[in-house]
């Protein structure tokens, strides 16, 4: 399952991290790259343990904990503190590749499974040629570029690149997340049933089978939530 949400920054935010990132020293993205995707990969990256990382990363964190849709569609149980990466000039791209399962993460000392995979772009679409990011699913591909602020949430398990940038510079956010639900498939089922409750809550108001139905989406995650 493919999600993407909209205005995960707000434009004040979305100020606020390109002026943190504006000064900051970028170094080869290949620093936290596998074996694999090194040798695809070829963009820049801020040192996870600078300055500006944190600022930067204060304000997404922020941002992420207080929106509902990314809470509903991840169910978050660790996330892996998001970096910042750039693409520009020489043709920066990132080739074909799967993200690694489980990352080791230098600021908090935590292992976190990379059940989902996220980007927040943040340089605005048109200030930038190429840069879309491919996602393979069993639904085939999908080539997504975003407004700056806006989020694309994907399994972790899939197939994924970077298209050169040819003009301009594209900055995004990207990170990954440990889910309370493993599953892709249930997550994707709870994710439903809670957007769907919602809209009947919004309609009719907390009817008894809207109450029923309530119950019946936290009964699901008791038994499959691992917290
Ligand atoms: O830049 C992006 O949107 C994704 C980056 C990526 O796939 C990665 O760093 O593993
Ligand atoms: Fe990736």
């Amino acid at each position: 399952m493919l999600i993407e949400i909209p205005e995960v920054l707000n434009a004040d935010e979305v100020n606020q991290v390109r002026t943190i990132l504006a000064d900051a020293a970028w170094a080869d993205g290949r620093i936290t790259a596998g074996s694999q995707s090194a040798q695809v990969k070829n963009n820049w990256q801020l040192p996870e343990q600078s300055e500006q990382s944190a600022a930067a990363r204060a304000v997404l964190l922020a941002a992420l904990n207080r929106n509902a849709l990314f809470l509903s569609a991840a169910l978050p149980k660790r996330i892996f503190p998001p970096l910042f990466n750039r693409y520009e000039g020489e043709h920066n791209t990132f080739g074909n590749h799967i993200d690694n399962a489980v990352r080791h993460c230098p600021v908090t000392g935590q292992r976190v499974r990379t059940d989902l995979s996220a980007t927040i772009f943040l340089a605005d679409p048109d200030s930038y040629d190429g840069g879309e990011l491919v996602i393979e699913d069993t639904y085939g591909q999908h080539a997504v570029k975003l407004a700056a602020g806006d989020m694309v949430l994907y399994p972790g398990s899939s197939l994924h690149r970077v298209e050169p940038v040819t003009h301009g510079a594209r900055v995004a956010s990207f990170f990954w997340l440990e889910s309370m639900v493993r599953e892709t498939e249930r997550r994707r089922l709870l994710f439903e049933m809670d957007m769907a409750v919602l809209q009947l809550r919004n309609t009719g108001g907390d009817s008894e089978p809207v109450v029923n139905l309530t119950g019946c989406y936290h009964n699901l995650l008791r038994m499959w939530a691992e917290v």
